[in-house]
C-alpha cells in the first residue's frame, strides 16, 4: 500500500476515478465514428457493435486518463464493463490499464475475484503475470472474501510477491448490502466486523512503512457509521471506499473512513466523474466526435477537481 499512500500525497488527492463506460456513458458520435474502422476487422455483422463500442470505450477512457493524470493518484477500470463485450472488451480493459500505468496512475483492477484455493491463485495471476510477461498492468485487485481464508491466500502471497495490493469486500455500498453483512453471529459481532478482523488478520505479516497492510478493505461510503466504527476496528488496514456521488456518498460521510492523520482511505467516484458531461448542460448531439470527446474530458476533470476540493475540506 506503501506507493498507493505515496501516489495520493504527491496529488494530496484521496479519490480515485472509476473507469466504467456503458453504451449510455459514451456519446453515441464516439461509437459512431469507429464503424467503417471497425468494419474492416470483424469477421461477421454481429461482432461490429461489440468491437465498435471495445474501440469507442477505449478512446473514452484515453480521454479521462488524460484529463485526470496528475490530478488524481489513481483509476479503478471496472472488469464487467469490459468482460461484457467479449474478447475485445478484455482487450481494451488491458490496454486501458497499461496506458493508464503508462500515464503515472495506480491501477486498482475491480474484478472482485474469489474461489477455492487453486482457482483463486490462477485469479492471483492477474497481480503477477506469467513468467516475465504482465499481460494486465495493474496494482491491486479486489477480492470477494465468502470463500474464506484459502480463497485469499494466492492473492495476498501474489501481492508480497510483486510489490502489489488487493481490497477485500467488507461492508459493500449496495441497498441490499444489509441482507448478509448485517446478520448477527453468535458472539454479537456482525458479519461485516468479523469479515473485518480476518481482513487485519490477513494483513497483519504485510504492514509498509505508513502502518497499512496490502490488504485494504472495502467499506461503502453510503454507510459512514459503521465505516468510522471499521476504522477504528481495523487500524492496518487501508479502505477504498466506493458509493460517493452516484450513489448518494457525500464527503462528510467518508470523513470518519481516513485516520486522524486524514490517511487510510481513498474514495471512489465512477459514474460522476465520466458521465459529468451528461449534467453540463453543454452537450449536443449535433458536435462531432471530437468536440464531445473534448466535452466528456473538460467535465471530467472538473469533476474530478471538485472531488478532490470537497475531501480535502472535510479531512
Ligand atoms: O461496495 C462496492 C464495491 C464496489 N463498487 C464498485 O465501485 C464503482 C462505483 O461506481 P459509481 O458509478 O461511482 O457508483 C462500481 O464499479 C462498483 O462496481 C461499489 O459501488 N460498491
Amino acid at each position: 500500500m506503501d506507493r498507493l499512500i505515496e501516489a495520493i500525497a504527491e496529488t494530496q488527492n484521496p479519490s480515485v476515478v472509476g473507469l466504467d463506460p456503458t453504451e449510455a456513458l459514451v456519446p453515441a458520435q464516439v461509437v459512431a465514428s469507429f464503424a467503417d474502422e471497425v468494419r474492416e476487422s470483424v469477421e461477421s455483422e454481429e461482432e461490429l457493435p461489440a468491437a465498435q463500442l471495445a474501440v469507442a470505450y477505449f478512446e473514452f477512457n484515453r480521454t479521462i486518463i488524460d484529463a485526470v493524470a496528475g490530478i488524481v493518484p489513481a483509476v479503478k477500470p471496472q472488469i464487467a464493463m469490459y468482460e461484457a463485450l467479449g474478447p475485445a472488451g478484455v482487450d481494451v480493459y488491458a490496454m486501458t490499464c497499461e496506458y493508464a500505468r503508462e500515464r503515472g496512475l495506480y491501477v486498482l483492477a475491480d474484478a472482485k475475484r474469489g474461489d477455492i484455493g487453486s482457482t483463486a491463485a490462477a485469479y492471483a495471476r492477474m497481480l503477477t503475470g506469467v513468467g516475465e510477461h504482465d499481460p494486465w498492468n495493474i496494482d491491486a485487485i479486489t477480492v470477494n472474501p465468502y470463500l474464506g481464508t484459502d480463497g485469499i491466500t494466492p492473492f495476498v502471497d501474489a501481492a508480497a510477491q510483486t510489490d502489489k495490493d488487493l481490497f477485500v469486500l467488507v461492508r459493500t455500498s449496495n441497498p441490499s448490502s444489509s441482507e448478509l453483512q448485517m446478520l448477527d453471529l453468535a458472539d454479537g459481532t456482525k458479519v461485516y466486523e468479523h469479515v473485518g478482523d480476518l481482513v487485519e488478520g490477513w494483513g497483519a505479516e504485510t504492514i509498509g512503512k505508513y502502518g497499512y497492510s496490502r490488504v485494504g478493505a472495502v467499506v461503502g461510503a453510503t454507510h459512514p457509521e459503521e465505516g468510522k466504527a471499521l476504522r477504528k476496528r481495523m487500524p492496518h488496514t487501508f479502505f477504498l471506499v466506493p458509493g460517493y456521488g452516484a450513489q448518494g456518498g457525500t464527503a462528510a460521510d467518508v470523513r470518519g473512513m481516513f485516520d486522524a492523520d486524514g490517511s487510510g482511505a481513498i474514495v471512489n467516484s465512477s459514474r460522476g466523474i465520466i458521465g459529468a458531461w451528461r449534467k453540463s448542460g453543454k452537450y449536443s448531439d449535433t458536435m462531432s466526435a471530437s468536440e464531445a470527446l473534448e466535452l466528456v474530458g473538460e467535465t471530467a476533470q472538473a469533476a474530478a477537481i471538485d472531488m478532490r476540493d470537497n475531501l480535502r475540506a472535510v479531512l
